[in-house]
């Protein structure tokens, strides 16, 4: 039998290079279009972030974090000791479920979110790296309230986790007080906060200008507030407290930042004390407060330093200017109530 020849027709060559020319356009101009885009929104597309995902990744990584207090909390092994001393001369206490929470919780965000900058309280080593991820599943708890996406860019982001916010009264079993948080800043704006309570399984979530599973409380009382300070890092708090609102005022005193802020806050039927201001005189580190900050400010309501200024959450962890947190009352009011022992 002859060998069978294949012949291309001149027809055929031509039909042949204009398919690859097409091909070779199509690729290109998609190219381009892509190059485009990415000139628009100064962004290559992998450097944006949802801040819807990242919300849920939040919720996700406060729940893990807490699972690990609460495990730590039960076994009965805290190995606590002091990491330093507060200015004040207050061990700074750190326990075996502060190092296991911000394993989980940093970790979980780092690796689902490379892109951003995540300042977590605990020092995470090369050995406390762990392959966790975020499982990519925005709730539909979340989905029906923040409908939409929202994109920034991850550059303009910095993450703030407290794995265990009240550590002093951790270890003293006063575990009702205990949160994991995890907050959201925009350029330096609290945007999104969670705050859960690893032992009762609550928790608060809100984005500013997205949504919250929690609201402000029906009412507040501006004349005679009852106010809510620190158990374990008080300073002089209840004496500027009760100068600057009058001596029939109420002062509960609680541990852990978080919790304080939920008192302030529709949220009942949790174990949880009711306050109509928070004060904090003395020094406080950043991840302390931006959740609940990105929370109030979401709801209406104002956290900011004891002389009404904003607090910003990039660069340095400290917070030096104490903290005044409110919903429901004029912020400025109370500002003005205070001014005239914080001003000096
Ligand atoms: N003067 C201070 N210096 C450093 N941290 C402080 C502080 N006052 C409060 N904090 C921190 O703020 C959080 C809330 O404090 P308090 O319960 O006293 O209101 C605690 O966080 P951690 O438990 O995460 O360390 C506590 O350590
Ligand atoms: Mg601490
Ligand atoms: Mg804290
Ligand atoms: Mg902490």
């Amino acid at each position: 039998m002859a060998p069978m020849g294949i012949r291309l027709s001149p027809l055929g060559i031509g039909v042949f290079c204009l398919l690859g020319l097409g091909v070779l356009y199509h690729v290109y101009s998609g190219f381009l279009t892509w190059r485009f885009s990415s000139f628009l929104l100064g962004e290559r597309a992998g450097d944006m972030v949802d801040l819807r995902e990242l919300l849920a990744a939040a919720v996700r990584a406060a729940e893990l974090g807490g699972e690990e207090v609460k495990a730590v909390r039960q076994s009965n092994k805290l190995n606590e000791n002091s990491k330093g001393k507060t200015r004040e001369g207050a061990d700074e206490m750190l326990t075996q479920g502060d190092l296991l929470s911000n394993k989980k919780m940093a970790n979980l965000i780092i690796n689902s979110f490379p892109g951003v900058q995540v300042n977590s309280e605990e020092h995470l080593g090369e050995d406390d790296k762990e392959a966790i991820y975020w499982d990519r599943v925005v709730p539909n708890e979340i989905k029906e309230i923040v409908k939409s996406s929202k994109l920034v860019s991850s550059d303009s982001i910095t993450v703030w986790i407290d794995p265990l916010d009240a550590t002093a009264e951790y270890t003293e079993n006063l575990i009702n007080y205990v949160t994991t948080m995890v907050c959201v800043a925009v350029n330096g704006k609290p945007i999104i906060g969670v705050i859960h309570k690893p032992f009762t399984g609550y928790t608060a979530w809100a984005m500013v200008e997205g949504g919250s599973n929690t609201k402000k409380r029906a009412s507040y009382n501006e004349k005679t507030p009852t106010i809510i300070v620190s158990r374990s890092h008080s300073g002089p708090v209840k004496e500027l407290a009760l100068q600057s609102f009058g001596n029939q005022t109420k002062i509960i005193s609680a541990g852990g930042s978080g919790y304080k802020v939920l008192s302030l806050l529709d949220v009942t039927g949790n174990n949880q004390d009711s306050a109509d201001v928070y004060i904090h005189n003395t020094y406080i580190k950043k991840w302390d407060i931006c959740a609940g900050n990105a929370i109030l400010n979401a709801l209406g309501g104002e956290m900011t330093n004891l002389k009404g200024e904003d607090i910003i959450y990039t660069g340095s962890d400290g917070n030096e200017g104490g903290l005044l947190a409110s919903i429901g009352l004029d912020h400025n009011t109370l500002v003005e109530k205070l001014s005239p022992k914080t001003s000096k």
